[in-house]
């Protein structure tokens, strides 16, 4: 019998079966597959049901054909789904974690749109243990005993995202091949080598002189971290693309920071669901936003390469005018590791300094210390921008510590796969099943008691102090023993601001040592306060940040005024 003749002489009952079957079947071709080009979704979703409508319009009407194949196709593929997510077969089965989650990545969407997602988890961690399913192929890890493990593991898809704001080119933090990323990191590392960072003081130094004269002439209230921001972003358009930006002197006129902020909440949520980067590129919003980023990127990368190097600075490495490698990198590369500078170093080093100055301020007697200790290493005609002795500047690097610690700037820590084929993985007491995303959420570990105690969630930076193993002298006097020594804990291994493993952060010395100089800088020329909680509680600033990838945060409103000598 024909093809033709075997169809018409199915009845209805025959079609309906048929359409449970294809259902059952399409359901096990995305487990495999799992495509996300929306080809393959058109032919897997909408294909066979049309085609059932077909057959069963020669046996009903066509709307009720429609209706019955669509409706018995999307039902059967649909339930297979939730019924494997959620039965004991399926690979994350033993790891505890709410039914919706273990269903969809749907609700963790709409969480993340909340910006709220970091308290979210951490809450889940509290109920749920080390180890909580929080997707259907998703394990969020709270235990450093599975750092060394998951630190190797290639980039997670949620990395696809970053193609889109990098022209279609993977960059260096979305580059899911551990060999491709290894190629690709060796001029970062040249960038970042202590030799390379020495010579980047003098830019750095450039711009916190015109920042901390561009406070002064406020003559009062500024929102700080806004200040901050503009200082970042020179910078890193001076070290990116060997200047270009202007924020110190004329303001966010071209609301760069919007466009940094725009992409990362878009990337954010949208990341949740990768798959869904295909349909968003397709959405004029979205698309204007990621173009905005790309074009930016792209004008200051001809600008840079047509003038060629005028300093040291990262794009000289990054563009192999030090002739390290036999070629030049393609232009394409060239712009996406230019606007992953952006990204990646101007947002994250606002951020922490931002958060640093409402945990100081907050407390007197934290700033106190700060400030003697600034004193004491840079008297009065002393340069506090001298590197030399910032690195063991006891309470100056507690301090930096306590506000990575504290607010981790990637709540998330940085998503990661166990490849597909390669059998799994064993993480600490863990065994991660292949095909499974996962990721140490550096927000919960790092308020874990467990690790960080007495005040886990308090800023707290004598932790740091009484923990130092630094042989150089501490300033500030050692606590005195209390009661809460019984329950003292402090646990290095548990703290990873920065990430770890063989893709953990290439600019950690650049963003310490950006730190440590505009802090020192600030607390010796300043006065710094709050103003009158009758007009601002600062309260605000903690309860307003907000994590949208990296965290984002509220005006600091901070009264500046320069100190008497
Ligand atoms: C306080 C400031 C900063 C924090 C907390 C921070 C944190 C992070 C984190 C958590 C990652 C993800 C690593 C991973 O995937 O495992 C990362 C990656 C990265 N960061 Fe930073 N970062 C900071 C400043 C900077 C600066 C100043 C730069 C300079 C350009 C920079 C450049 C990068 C780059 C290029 C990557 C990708 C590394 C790779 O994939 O090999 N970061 N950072």
């Amino acid at each position: 019998m024909s093809v033709q003749g075997l169809l018409g002489s199915l009845n209805a009952n025959d079609v309906l079966v048929g359409a449970v079957a294809s259902g059952l079947l399409a359901h096990q071709i995305f487990k495999r597959y799992e495509p996300d080009s929306i080809p393959a979704h058109f032919a897997l979703v909408l294909l066979p049901p049309a085609l059932f409508s077909y057959l069963l319009a020669s046996h009903v009407s066509s709307l009720r054909a429609i209706l019955a194949a669509f409706g018995t196709y999307w039902s059967t593929l649909l339930l297979s789904i939730v019924v494997y997510r959620l039965s004991p077969w399926h690979p994350l089965a033993r790891y505890p974690g709410p039914a919706y989650l273990r269903v969809s990545k749907l609700p963790m969407t709409y969480i993340a749109g909340t910006g709220k997602q970091h308290k979210f988890i951490k809450a889940l961690h509290e109920k749920y243990g080390d180890a909580v399913r929080t997707g259907p192929n998703e394990l969020s890890i709270r235990n450093p005993e599975a750092i060394p493990s998951v630190s190797t593991l290639p980039k997670g898809p949620r990395w696809i995202n970053s193609k889109m704001a990098f022209s279609d080119q993977n960059s260096l933090i979305g580059e899911p091949d551990p060999h491709e990323h290894a190629r690709r990191r060796k001029p970062w590392n040249r960038a970042f080598n202590s030799a390379a960072l020495k010579g980047y003081e003098e830019i750095i130094a450039r711009r916190l002189h015109a920042l901390a004269d561009g406070l002064a002439a406020q003559k009062g209230e500024v929102d700080l971290g806004k200040w901050i921001g503009y200082f970042s972003y020179d910078f890193m358009s001076d070290m990116a693309f060997g200047g270009g930006s202007e924020m110190i002197k004329n303001g966010d006129s071209g609301s760069n920071w919007h466009i940094l902020e725009d992409g990362m909440a878009s990337f954010h949520v949208i990341g949740q669901i990768p798959w869904i980067v295909r349909y968003a590129r397709r959405v004029p919003r979205l698309a204007h936003i990621i173009q905005r980023m790309v074009s930016q990127g792209v004008g200051l990368a001809v600008q840079r390469v047509k003038n060629g190097s005028l300093s040291r600075d990262l794009f000289y490495y990054l563009n192999n005018e030090d002739g390290s490698e036999p070629t030049n990198p393609p232009f394409g590369e060239t712009v996406s590791n230019g606007t992953l500078a952006m990204v990646a170093g101007a947002d994250t080093t606002s951020i922490a300094l931002s958060n640093l100055f409402y945990f100081v301020l907050s407390d007197p007697d934290v700033y106190a210390r700060l400030r003697a200790e600034v004193d004491r290493y840079f008297p009065p005609g002393e340069d506090p921008l001298e590197t030399k002795h910032h690195a063991t500047m006891p309470f100056l690097n507690a301090v930096i510590n306590e506000t990575l610690r504290l607010v981790p700037v990637v709540p998330d820590g940085s998503q990661r796969r166990v490849a597909k084929g390669s059998g799994g993985r064993v993480a600490g007491p863990y065994y991660i099943p292949e095909g499974t995303i996962t990721y140490v959420h550096l927000y919960s570990l790092h308020r874990d008691p467990r690790h960080f105690s007495p005040h886990p969630e308090s800023f707290y930076p004598d932790r740091w102090l009484r923990s130092s193993s630094s042989s150089s002298p501490s300033p500030s006097p050692t606590p005195t023993p209390t009661a809460a020594d019984a329950t003292h804990a402090h646990n290095p291994a548990a703290y990873a601001p920065f990430s770890f493993g063989p893709a953990n952060c290439v600019g950690r010395g650049l963003a310490l040592q950006e730190m440590r100089m505009l802090v020192c800088l600030l607390v010796q020329r300043f006065d710094m306060r709050f103003p009158d909680r009758s007009v601002w509680d600062p309260r605000a600033y903690e309860e307003g940040l907000e994590d949208w990838f990296t965290i984002q945060k509220p005006p600091l409103r901070v009264v500046m005024t320069p100190r008497r000598t």
